[in-house]
């Protein structure tokens, strides 16, 4: 007899995938709103720059501990925890007029929103079947590029049309509906409780009754199971260094560091263009005009979307090829980003709409980073490595970040007054020994991966 199949999955699914979009439009809610931001707060050029930065840096900083309280305190406690943080923020970021204030309102932004992705990722194995995982990761991902969508356009209008105050309370109230919504709606995993009935103590039939979609039998393609905790190494443990401990017995399984650099290697480019450098390169470097800009940059965004949707039934379909799929995409930003350097002058429409295209598909191919990571993380440990493999495409991107802003100023061009596209095609340029690194070391730790299973006789199916 067909049993009906289990609708819970998708809610909880789709009120954490909406949390993770508004924890993207509150990292990217300055992204369109340079001169405002400038205006309100009376600050310079430099002091807008470091916005994004300390947001960048909070994030990454907190990818690892707040991992480890994954792991203790569940994925529901830690997107809503996430959500009040960056609610808080907000409301901050409406009311100061102060700058340090404001800096201090986006560190709490920085730090709700580290909360959210891996926590979502985490819950994801909880509810769905292995097969479903990589579409599922990726549609998650591609919501989330729908709240950059919303900072570019619709968040700029809103300010504009109410104001700086009115606005940022706006983004909010928003933030402070989604909560509420999952206070009510999301569970870790089936029969565990929401927020509210952890309050209330009482559970709800909706809970008792919940099941996973995991159970279901596995038409195409499997993977194999996580391994247990037991099967990784022992070191010696001291006190207080417990954190140095996990994460050199979590990176002592190459299938983890495979991840790690997977996650390193892809998004940057694209990171690194959207957050801060896009803009100043193609009006500064390329001569296009604000408008002209800000319309390739929404089609970054499209293209990522796009990208999300066809890539997480090809890995899924291609357990074997995903870590090549990743390396593919990698390559293919490293070769359009190499014609653009080595093209004499401005690039023509047809390069600049290319590197557009194809530089976003980094992120959605970083995601299959997390695909390798469920093949070979404990479940006991999957928040902390989640947020060990998220770090790693953050730390390129303040590498890339940072080391750009040095090139130009280091050639005179680090002002909107010096700018030049061959100053432009120098700074850029700092990406090519990072995707050297990264590819390399892919390479190097799928082999050693590979040995890793044949000795213990493990095989992705
Ligand atoms: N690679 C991104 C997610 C993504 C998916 N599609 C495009 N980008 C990632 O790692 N995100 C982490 C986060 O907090 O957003």
């Amino acid at each position: 007899m067909r049993t009906a199949r289990p609708l819970l999955p998708w809610f909880v699914w789709g009120v954490a995938a909406i949390a993770y979009a508004v924890a993207v439009i509150n990292r990217s809610s300055l992204a369109a709103l340079g001169p405002a931001t400038q205006h309100h707060f009376d600050i310079d050029a430099t002091t807008l720059a470091a916005f994004p930065v300390i947001q960048l840096v909070v994030y990454a900083a907190l990818q690892i501990p707040v991992g480890i309280l994954l792991d203790k305190v569940g994925t529901t406690n830690m997107v809503l925890g996430g959500g009040v943080l960056m609610l808080i923020g907000q409301t901050a970021m409406a009311t100061v007029d102060n700058v340090w204030l404001a800096v201090l309102a986006r560190v709490l932004v920085g730090a709700g929103d580290a909360c959210t992705f891996i926590s979502v990722m985490r819950m994801l194995p909880e509810w769905f079947a292995v097969r479903q995982l990589p579409t599922v990761s990726q549609v998650t991902g591609l919501i989330g590029q729908a709240g950059q969508l919303v900072s570019v356009t619709p968040l700029a209008l809103l300010v504009g049309a109410v104001g700086w105050t009115q606005g940022f309370l706006g983004l909010a109230a928003v933030g402070l509906l989604v909560t509420i919504l999952g206070a009510f709606v999301m569970r870790d995993r089936p029969g565990a409780p929401t927020l509210v009935e952890q309050i209330t103590g009482r559970r709800g039939k909706l809970t008792l009754n919940a099941r996973s979609l995991a159970g279901e039998p596995e038409a195409v393609t499997s993977s194999i199971g996580p391994p247990q905790t037991s099967t990784i190494p022992l070191v010696d443990s001291h006190r207080g260094f417990e954190v140095i401990d996990r994460a050199r017995r979590m990176l002592r399984i190459p299938g983890i560091r495979l991840a790690f650099w997977l996650h390193f290697t892809s998004p940057f480019a694209a990171n690194v263009f959207l957050l801060i450098w896009g803009t100043p390169f193609l009006t500064g470097g390329v001569g296009l005009s604000a408008s002209q800009s800000g319309a390739l940059l929404s089609i970054t965004v499209v293209s990522s979307m796009v990208a999300g949707l066809v890539l997480g039934p090809l890995s899924s379909r291609f357990v074997e090829r995903r870590v090549w799929i990743n390396v593919g995409i990698t390559l293919a930003i490293a070769i359009v980003w190499g014609t653009v350097f080595l093209w004499p002058g401005p690039p023509p429409l047809w390069l600049l709409l290319a590197l557009i295209i194809v530089m976003p598909l980094g992120g959605p191919a970083s995601m299959i980073a997390f695909e390798v990571l469920r093949s070979h993380s404990p479940r006991s440990f999957a928040g902390f490595a989640t947020g060990l493999v998220n770090t790693g495409g953050f730390i390129a991107s303040l590498i890339v970040i940072l080391l750009i802003g040095l090139v130009l100023d280091v050639q005179g061009a680090g002002s909107p007054d010096a700018y030049s596209l061959t100053a432009f095609k120098w700074a850029f340029a700092v990406q090519v020994p990072l995707w050297v690194l990264g590819i390399t070391m892919v390479l190097i730790e799928r082999r050693r991966t590979q040995r890793w299973m044949a000795e213990r006789g493990r095989r992705l199916r």
